[in-house]
């Protein structure tokens, strides 16, 4: 048996939604998944090539042997995973995401009763460890997510089909470090600021009011701290709100997202100059917001 699955990149927090919110775009990772050989490969082509494992070490084949076990699903006798990756590697654009749903979605092919967005989103979420990412990777689309017991939980808004432009410097910054610069108590006053502005970023991108959005996108939660690893981070911030675009750290970084650019090329350009200040080249992406999430379908 032949599958294809593929996942879209998101960016997870949307300023003050840390944690909680992410959106979906136009840039897919895919893999095409055969069941029918022994023991267990991944081949990559695109983004990770070269550099991510192609055994049972990669993100992918623990995610899909995870979701196995977890479901009590028998493990086959060999899967094979072709990988053709478009979405960046530790930038903030949700590449481990896609890869633990390609797993998780793989391995609920095996069974009809398990292949649902739900079972997706509680694994994938249990893997990744926030469930931002995966949840607007598996719904497209603007996604809140939360936790009650140990169930995670969503509320979907279709948005507007808004452009953005991401902007990732050659800094390296996993998830995992990113994690860690951050502080385990905040101040009331700062958390106050964040869920004060949650519904403006909601707004901001169900209706393509890039003045609130731009409002909703201060956050005191996580970029403070963040900010400073990743050197000429804020000053794109500022230049791309000051062009007209509301700009955040896109997940945890190192890339910065420009909503809804009145001129992406100079938004864009002005952006990456505040890298370029600081001695560092950038990746350019020109991306569009969409409502569809993650796709299989039978060969
Ligand atoms: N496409 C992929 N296939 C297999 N493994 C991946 C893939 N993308 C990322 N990983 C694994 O996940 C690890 C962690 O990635 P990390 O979370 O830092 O980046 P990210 O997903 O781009 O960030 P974010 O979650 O902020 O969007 C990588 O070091 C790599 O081992
Ligand atoms: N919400 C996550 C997204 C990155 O995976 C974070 O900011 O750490």
């Amino acid at each position: 048996m032949q599958i294809q699955i593929r996942v879209p990149a998101t960016s997870a927090n949307l300023g003050a939604g840390f944690d909680c919110l992410a959106v979906a775009f136009n840039l897919w990772n895919q893999a095409t998944v055969d069941f029918s050989g022994k023991g267990y490969h991944v081949h990559v082509n695109g983004e990770g090539e070269g550099i991510l494992p192609e055994d049972a070490d990669n993100l992918i084949i623990k995610s899909f042997l995870f979701t196995l076990e977890k479901l009590g699903i028998q493990a086959p006798a060999g899967v094979r995973f072709d990988c053709e990756n478009h979405i960046p590697m530790g930038s903030g654009m949700g590449s481990s995401a896609t890869a633990v749903l390609i797993g998780v979605i793989a391995a609920t092919t095996l069974n009809p009763e398990y292949e649902n967005k739900d079972t997706w989103l509680q694994f994938s979420g249990e893997l990744e460890g926030h469930a931002d990412n995966v949840a607007a990777a598996i719904f497209g689309g603007l996604v809140a997510v939360r936790k009650t017991g140990d169930r995670y939980k969503t509320l979907l808004y279709d948005i507007e089909p808004e452009n953005a432009v991401v902007v990732l410097p050659t800094v390296n910054l996993s998830t995992h470090a990113a994690r860690k610069a951050l502080p385990q108590n905040v101040p009331m006053a700062d958390a106050v600021s964040n869920i004060s502005r949650i519904p403006a970023i909601l707004e901001g991108l169900r209706t393509g009011d890039v003045d609130l959005l731009r409002d909703g996108l201060v956050d005191k939660l996580h970029q403070p701290y963040r900010l400073p690893l990743i050197p000429g981070s804020a000053d794109a911030i500022q230049k791309a709100n000051a062009l007209g675009a509301a700009s955040a750290l896109s997940g945890a970084g190192p890339s910065v997202i420009a909503f809804m650019p009145v001129n992406p090329e100079e938004t864009a350009n002005a952006m990456s100059q505040c890298f370029a200040n600081n001695g560092l080249t950038c990746r350019i992406y020109h991306l569009e917001m969409i409502n569809r999430g993650a796709q299989v379908t039978r060969l």
